[in-house]
């Protein structure tokens, strides 16, 4: 037993997370307790240990809460979206990366030096990501101080689980939206302090290039120094997601190797890493990410509409790199990590056309992605991921039966069938609760 805790909620029923990739868990008849704190204090089917967890508590049984034919499952771990683009989700997908970038993606996310824009659109991403189940977000702002720390106290409000980077770009951006150098270091400088000093345990400051092409050297060595610095802080940024900009990172930097290289070159690459899309590595990139700890955040729904390319996610597991998942937003359309898994078992689907060896992924994989694979990527999976005993209490409570759900159970169904089921046609509609920390989130 956690000594003191105060045991203050308790679920019997159906809980169901990954352990290992390959496995995951359905657990019929559990107990699952948790702390005031939001710590779970245990998860059992034994009477007996259930009873004296109870009793130790003072806990009475009648206020145990039945989930009768709901389940409980972790919340989900979007490791890489950008909450201003979330204005422009589901339009401007006609067009590559590079050119997307200048002709509505730079012009949207200037417009957050405006407080009161950034107010409306980024309570609505926040909202609308915890409608779709994701408890902790890996968030990009924009290069604005003011705005960053304005996403920053809106995570915190609603009480997500957030790592919110200030955007650093000093070069190769349009004259409406780039700082110079010094704001750059400056203003990042002062937004971690400012994070930080928050001391809020769910919101943290992630250190934020935007791509290598759009910092100069001078910025990335800053960067480098700090990550080195505040050896605490997530570093995020975008590595080998299309063509064109892999030739442009190599004419930056003819003398570095590799695009994932000049990330090392400049103290950038280490387990705090997380590097979204890496869809085109050679060999050597894969095992530099592996030997520096670096993770990568999988982005297939944004692969797809920017017609990036296809990762080769069994080449990224056998080689042993931290993998999650993330919804790039607005490179990808969709708020909801199941539509990321849906897409990442597609990608990989696709790849196994071309490649006979290569062994589709399950949505088994795909859910441990979702949830244990994104809190290792977050170095958090001492504290989330799945609902073991000591971890906290960031969970969904999922309802295939809610009246509108978008999908049906018939009555040969296996507990296995629905949680299928869910995975590949449920939605917000499914979800009847959300908990961070153990604290319940009131949708808005
Ligand atoms: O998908 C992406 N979205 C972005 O905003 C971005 N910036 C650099 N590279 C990027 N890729
Ligand atoms: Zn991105």
């Amino acid at each position: 037993m956690i000594s003191g805790e105060k045991l203050t909620k308790v679920f019997k029923g159906t809980i169901i997370h990954s352990i290992h990739i390959h496995q995951v868990e359905l657990l019929q008849n559990h107990y699952i307790g948790v702390s005031d704190s939001g710590v779970i204090l245990f998860l059992s089917d034994d009477d007996k240990t259930v009873q004296e967890h109870l009793d130790s508590h003072q806990f009475q049984r009648s206020d145990i809460v039945d989930l009768g034919r709901k389940f409980i499952i972790p919340g989900y771990i979007d490791t890489h979206a950008h909450a201003p683009q979330y204005h422009n989700a589901g339009t401007g997908t006609d067009l590559p990366l590079l050119k997307w970038l200048e002709k509505y993606t730079f012009p949207v996310e200037s417009k957050f030096r405006d407080l009161e824009f950034a107010e409306h659109v980024y309570s609505k991403v926040v909202d609308r990501m915890l409608r779709n189940g994701t408890t902790t977000c890996c968030y990009y702002a924009t290069i604005h101080l003011d705005a960053s720390k304005l996403l920053a106290d809106i995570v915190s409000r609603r009480g997500q689980r957030g790592f919110i980077g200030k955007v650093c770009m000093d070069r190769h951006s349009p004259d409406h939206y780039i700082e110079t150098t010094d704001e750059s270091i400056s203003n990042t400088k002062e937004f971690i302090r400012v994070i930080l000093e928050a001391n809020n345990p769910l919101v943290q400051p992630i250190i934020t290039p935007r791509f290598a092409p759009s910092c100069t050297n001078t910025l990335m060595t800053a960067l480098g120094d700090l990550a080195k610095q505040h050896n605490k802080v997530l570093i995020q940024s975008h590595l080998s997601e299309n063509l064109d900009e892999i030739q442009w990172v190599k004419s930056l930097y003819p003398d570095i190797p590799t695009y994932t290289h000049v990330y090392h070159h400049f103290g950038l690459l280490n387990e705090r890493t997380i590097m979204a899309h890496a869809i085109h590595l050679s060999e050597d990139e894969l095992k530099l990410l592996k030997q520096t700890q670096s993770s990568i955040s999988h982005c297939p729904v944004s692969n797809f509409t920017l017609t990036s390319g296809n990762m080769d996610i069994r080449k990224v597991i056998q080689h042993d790199i931290k993998l999650a998942l993330g919804t790039d937003i607005s490179g990808g359309f969709s708020p909801s990590i199941l539509q990321v898994m849906r897409d990442s078992i597609k990608c990989s689907n696709s790849c196994s056309f071309v490649d006979s060896a290569h062994k589709a992924l399950s949505y088994e994989e795909a859910f441990y992605l979702a949830t244990v694979g994104g809190s290792k990527v977050v170095n958090m999976e001492h504290k989330l991921g799945n609902l073991l005993p000591g971890k906290e209490f960031d969970a969904q409570i999922i309802d295939p039966f809610a009246p509108n759900s978008p999908f049906d159970v018939f009555a040969g169904d296996s507990l296995k069938d629905i949680f299928q089921k869910y995975i590949f046609l449920g939605d917000d509609r499914n979800i009847s609760q959300l908990y961070v920390k153990g604290t319940k989130i009131n949708f808005n």
